[in-house]
């Protein structure tokens, strides 16, 4: 039973009331027990406690008068709450809320949900006044990485660098500087004229994923710029477009070339979501400068390539597809794959080296090729034993023997396990790589073949449109000499260079092989002992190519010979 109390001062605090222990306690200790020890106030408790009434008799003698003032101090008034009780209340109010929405979700009706779900879409969306943009790392059925959401990415990189807590590192430009972007699930505010917009990382797992199914669909990324609807007009042009003008200097500052294979021996297991292609930092150290050839032809290439790279508003006017292809050709060491590392140096762009053997069919070649991304080269070397180009329409038009036929029926059952792993990709599926409609997606790419055999490919393939420019990198001239020496020997001028030049006009040498003999191979090797190993070299050449000649036309007068006396 609670003690009938009277407090010494009107205003009584609010633990007193609360807690009529603690009333008790302090009014005792007022009116001079304060010396009491623990022990006698606790026994007055328990006396209390026990509600006797002649506790209650007790207290009422000691009991001062209520005067009509202090009447007025008992009167009810409003208590205010303390943050703690206000905190209990929302806390618990919140877990019931829970609770029965709980118990809603699991026993009311799908329908009965769906309606409540959707108004209460519609009143947050009236109440709201913020309006959110979601930007999807894919779009469409998962083909491609979305540009906007790799823009933002790029983006936020330098804001989030300096305002989020949790970030991402990848290397830079050059290994030179790591290249900070935002944490999943974080946020970062930024501000446009004035105005805070605020961005967020999140993914989300679809509801499938986390089902039994066999195909769980993977985890979808995406960024959500929340703005005032105040302003909409600004923020989805203005702003938007600021992102993505920054985005672009951002990426051209940090853009640290790649080197994609698709032939890594993963490749083909790469789950749902994750690229086709592997890869790592291009680094190859050959330019336009290091590469020996013709000046007139080199500059020309050279010239070709950068109206190529600035000419997107030219291919949008002429209708075509912003994308051109090149066919390097000639005999091993001749220089194919070092002016394809030059072109890339040149343009700043990508290179992509296409493997087609592992490519298991067409569609697979077509996704590859949705893959890459604009500001690249692709490149497919040694085209000629990539595929068997030459011979497919041939095929179609012959028709076997019987006895041919078998022997193929035979042949194929022979090799069926080894085939089957093979590539399928037909010289149909290869033209509509380079040209078809897809081919056109992304646009700013190069497309690049490598041959040893022009004469061996399908005149289809290499026709102008689709390779539209042909080079052929042939043996090395003088002038090309003249480059290597400097860039092996540091020399531009030596005697020796005269005899070099009488001899490369009597013979054949590739860049290649002129190379390995300018290479000094100990530190006591000068420039003059390896210029008399290139010279050796060019004798040896010259007289192979003399005996060989001579043994050619042996074998040309030989029947002849043979005939004249079979007749006599
Ligand atoms: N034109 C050239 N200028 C400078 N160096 C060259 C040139 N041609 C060849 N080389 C040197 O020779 C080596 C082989 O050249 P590269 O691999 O480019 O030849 P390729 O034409 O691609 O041969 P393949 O047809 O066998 O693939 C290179 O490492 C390079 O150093
Ligand atoms: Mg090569």
């Amino acid at each position: 039973m609670v003690p009938n109390l009277i407090p010494e001062t009107p205003l009584m605090s609010m633990t007193t009331l609360r807690n009529p222990r603690r009333i008790f306690l302090s009014s005792c200790a007022s009116k001079g027990e304060r010396k009491g020890s623990a022990v006698h106030i606790k026994e007055r408790a328990r006396t209390e406690g026990r509600g006797g009434e002649e506790s209650e008799s007790k207290q009422s003698i000691k009991m001062p008068t209520m005067t009509p003032k202090m009447m007025a101090g008992m009167m009810p008034m409003p208590i205010p709450m303390t943050m703690v009780e206000m905190w209990t209340t929302v806390g618990s109010t919140i877990a019931s809320v829970m609770f029965f929405g709980a118990i809603i979700r699991q026993y009311c009706p799908y329908e009965v949900r769906r309606f409540f779900d959707k108004y209460t879409n519609y009143l947050t969306r009236f109440f709201n006044p913020y309006i959110r943009i979601t930007i999807n790392e894919f779009t469409g059925s998962r083909l491609k990485r979305s540009e906007a959401y790799a823009a933002v990415e790029a983006y936020l990189s330098v804001n989030s660098s300096k305002n989020s807590k949790r970030l991402k590192a990848e290397m830079g430009k050059d290994n030179k500087k790591m290249v900070l972007t935002m944490d999943e699930n974080e946020k970062v505010t930024d501000e446009f004229r004035g105005v805070k917009v605020w961005w967020a990382s999140s993914k989300t797992s679809s509801s499938s994923s986390r089902s039994m199914s066999l195909y769980p669909e993977p985890e979808k990324r995406f960024y959500r710029l929340t703005f005032h609807k105040r302003y909409r007009d600004m923020i989805t042009e203005d702003y938007l477009e600021h992102v993505v003008t920054k985005a672009k200097q951002v990426k051209a500052k940090n853009r640290q070339r790649k080197l994609y294979t698709n032939s890594s021996p993963n490749y083909r297991y790469s789950s749902h979501g994750q690229s086709m292609w592997s890869h790592i930092t291009f680094e190859h150290p050959a330019t336009f400068g290091t590469l020996a050839m013709e000046p007139a032809i080199k500059q020309e290439i050279m010239e070709d390539l950068l109206t190529f790279r600035e000419g997107k508003d030219y291919y949008a006017s002429i209708g075509k597809a912003w994308k051109r292809g090149y066919l390097l050709y000639g005999p091993p060491g001749t220089g194919k794959s070092t002016m394809i590392a030059a072109m890339a140096n040149l343009l700043n762009y990508h290179v992509y080296d296409l493997e087609l053997t592992a490519v298991k069919d067409n569609s697979e070649l077509k996704k590859l090729l949705i893959e890459t991304t604009s500001k690249s080269i692709i490149v497919m070397e040694d085209i000629d034993c990539s595929l068997d180009l030459t011979g497919q329409r041939k095929k179609k038009e012959e028709k076997p023997s019987e006895d041919e036929k078998e022997k193929v029926k035979k042949e194929i059952s022979r090799r069926e396990p080894k085939e089957e792993s093979g590539s399928k990709v037909t010289l149909s599926g290869l033209l509509n790589f380079i040209d078809g409609l897809w081919s056109s997606s992304g646009g700013e790419r190069l497309i690049v073949f490598t041959t040893n055999h022009v004469e061996k490919l399908d005149p289809a393939l290499i026709r102008r449109g689709r390779m539209d420019k042909h080079i052929e990198l042939s043996y090395c001239s003088f002038e090309g000499f003249k480059v290597l020496a400097k860039n092996y020997l540091r020399i531009e001028a030596h005697p020796m260079f005269d005899s070099i030049e009488q001899l490369m006009k009597e013979t054949k040498i590739t860049p290649a092989d002129i190379a390995e003999n300018l290479m000094p191979k100990s530190p006591r090797e000068d420039a003059e002992k390896c210029l008399s190993k290139l010279i050796r070299a060019l004798e040896e050449a010259k007289e192979k190519a003399a005996k060989e000649r001579a043994d050619e036309e042996t074998e040309d007068t030989e029947p002849a010979k043979r005939d004249a006396l079979s007749e006599d």
